[in-house]
């Protein structure tokens, strides 16, 4: 429940008084309701339908207003009243309810956004440790199970609000009554606490099997490829099945709790209304003008002490997702990357240099990926970094960018230690390529536009030519306006990786860093960007990894990782001529191969 709290907190902080102020109004339409309720008596009276000739009758206190009007004029008159009353009550709750959907919504918006800015700026050792369907299912099934559960709360006020009046009502008519619907209010509280009980254990379970059908929908459908060719669409099927048979259950037993309440509040409600007019008739005496009003009453509070349960159940119900969306939160706020994004940019001028750098993944107690890391990127030169898969090259990349920091050693841009304060600063003047490049679903001419919105016609064409991709892309039928489709998949992997490489320069960095990113493409084509790369060298600073060693002949300085170690360091020709060195041994094999 403090999960709940927390957020109903932000509510206020996020509304203000409003929200008081609108609990107020709700107040002003119960009590509004309940007079109109009392006006009853006076019109059933006046129109003869019941007998309130009583003298003692307290209802009557339309009585001497209405005598001294002309014969004929009051029930027309009262009946006006309750008719302007119980438009006015509507009218003011109108407004409640315009109110409190803008201030509901609004706030839910505020609390995407809220979540949506920290995942953004969160730090990259969390990205890597979550699932990605986990976080889609926060930001999508969890976020809207919280807009319910705030909806449910503030129903649950309202009603509450609405009951406790419409109760001081009922006292006022007959207490003994009321007090015996108190009583029985209380009893079907007690008595639900069971079903709100059982309603947050179905929220856990609910949770739970939302996750795992999103994770794994996320991961089939991103493999369907693997999927197909490798024939795994039955052991696929059988999965679903076997996850649709769980939901399926826990979809019968949530019906079967809301049911089984509902059954047991309207026979209770059934029952206790038959002991009341019995009762009320023949042990209390009840005056019929009050018996009616109490039955009114009491028909009216009771669906009312029914819904304020079926709030609670669903309240109850959605408790889970607070506390996942809370604990997504904290994770989140105590791993941010900066507090505030300024718009600083930090130039390197010199150099980037590693000193000691030691970093190993989040829980992995025994092997380093970098171990004691020395090394000097000069700016504007081109830097070559080699080595066997799970060498440790993309995770030294990832330092060099500021993702991942040191766990010990530095990296220092021109001879400053780079802090939390300046890496986004950094990160300001890099683009990146990675291995698998990423393309929005928007035309080609949308996606290199994110990288500098401002960009005119022929930049983007350079760009293009850069990459070596102008060529194909002016002869698809709609060229630059041409659809990608979802993550580029209507290219080839060499178009996707020319157009991403296109989308980076496009940025003009004063760091390019290339991670195998023209591994897909054909020799013409990759000695194209080669050329290109050649012509940036003394403008830009470019970091290169590559498996394809006669893609880095022109780099001015390589580096050899092995296991997370430097083992070479220097030029290519003099690596080249070391004959046992680990960089000799990896050109003879790829001369072999070829
Ligand atoms: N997210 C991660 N969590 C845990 N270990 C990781 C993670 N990413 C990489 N590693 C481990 O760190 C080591 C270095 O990985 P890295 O990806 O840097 O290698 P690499 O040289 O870039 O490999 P490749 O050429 O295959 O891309 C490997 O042993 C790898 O298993």
């Amino acid at each position: 429940m403090k999960e709940f709290m927390y957020y109903f907190k932000q509510l206020y902080q996020y509304t203000g008084n409003i929200m008081y102020i609108n609990f107020l109004g709700m107040v002003v339409v119960s009590f509004l309701d309940g007079v109109a309720i009392l006006l009853l008596i006076p019109i059933l009276s006046i129109s003869g339908i019941i007998n309130s000739a009583n003298e003692a009758s307290w209802m009557w206190m339309f009585s001497d207003l209405l005598k001294d009007l002309p014969t004929g004029i009051g029930l027309p008159f009262i009946l006006g009243f309750y008719v302007i009353l119980v438009f006015g009550q509507n009218l003011i709750q109108r407004n409640l309810s315009i109110r409190d959907i803008k201030i509901h919504q609004g706030f839910i918006n505020h609390l995407k956004e809220e979540i949506y800015q920290s995942l953004l700026h969160v730090k990259w050792e969390f990205i890597i440790r979550t699932r990605k369907s986990n976080l889609i299912n926060s930001l999508t099934k969890d976020i809207n199970r919280v807009s319910t559960g705030i909806k449910m709360f503030m129903q649950f006020i309202t009603n509450f609000i609405f009951t406790l009046i419409q109760i001081g009502i009922a006292f006022w008519l007959s207490p003994q009554i009321a007090s015996l619907v108190l009583v029985c209010g209380l009893g079907l509280a007690f008595f639900s606490w069971k079903f709100v009980r059982q309603a947050k254990n179905l929220g856990k379970e609910s949770t739970d099997i939302s996750r795992a059908y999103l994770a794994g929908i996320t991961d089939h459908l991103n493999g369907l490829k693997d999927i197909k060719t490798n024939r795994l669409e039955k052991s696929r099927m059988t999965w679903l099945q076997s996850l649709n048979i769980k939901m399926l259950d826990e979809q019968v037993r949530f019906v079967e709790l809301q049911t089984s309440s509902q059954l047991s509040y309207k026979t209770a409600f059934a029952l206790i209304l038959s002991c009341f007019i019995f009762f009320s008739a023949n042990l209390f005496y009840t005056q019929p003008e009050k018996l009616l009003i109490v039955i009114i009453i009491f028909s009216r509070l009771w669906p009312r002490f029914v819904t304020i349960q079926s709030n609670l159940q669903q309240l109850a119900l959605t408790i889970p997702a607070f506390k996942v969306l809370l604990s997504l939160q904290n994770e989140t706020k105590q791993l941010i990357e900066v507090s505030d994004d300024n718009e600083e940019i930090l130039y390197m001028n010199r150099m980037i240099e590693c000193k000691n750098v030691c970093f190993k993944y989040n829980g992995d107690n025994t092997s380093y990926a970098l171990q004691n890391i020395n090394l000097q990127i000069p700016a504007n030169h081109m830097t070559a970094i080699v080595g066997q898969s799970g060498a440790g090259k993309s995770t030294l990349v990832d330092i060099l960018m500021g993702l991942q920091r040191p766990e010990t050693g530095e990296l220092l841009i021109d001879g400053v230690s780079l802090t939390d304060d300046t890496v986004l600063a950094l990160r300001k003047t890099i683009s990146f390529v990675p291995q698998d490049p990423f393309l929005f679903n928007a035309s080609i001419r949308q996606n290199l536009l994110l990288m500098n919105p401002t960009a005119p016609e022929e930049h983007l064409w350079a760009a293009l030519e850069f990459a070596a991709a102008a060529d194909f892309v002016k002869e698809l039928p709609n060229g630059l306006d041409t659809p990608l489709g979802d993550r580029g998949i209507r290219l080839s992997g060499g178009e996707r990786q020319r157009i991403v490489l296109a989308r980076a320069i496009l940025r003009n960095p004063s760091i390019l860093i290339l991670d195998e990113a023209t591994s897909s493409l054909d020799t013409e084509n990759e000695s194209k960007i080669q050329m290109a790369l050649e012509r940036l060298k003394g403008k830009m600073t470019i970091i290169v990894i590559a498996h394809r060693l006669s893609t880095i002949h022109n780099a001015d300085q390589v580096i050899v990782l092995d296991k997370g170690r430097i083992v070479q360091k220097g030029e290519y020709i003099q690596l080249a001529n070391d004959k046992k060195g680990m960089f000799r041994s990896f050109l003879n094999k790829q001369l072999e191969a070829n």
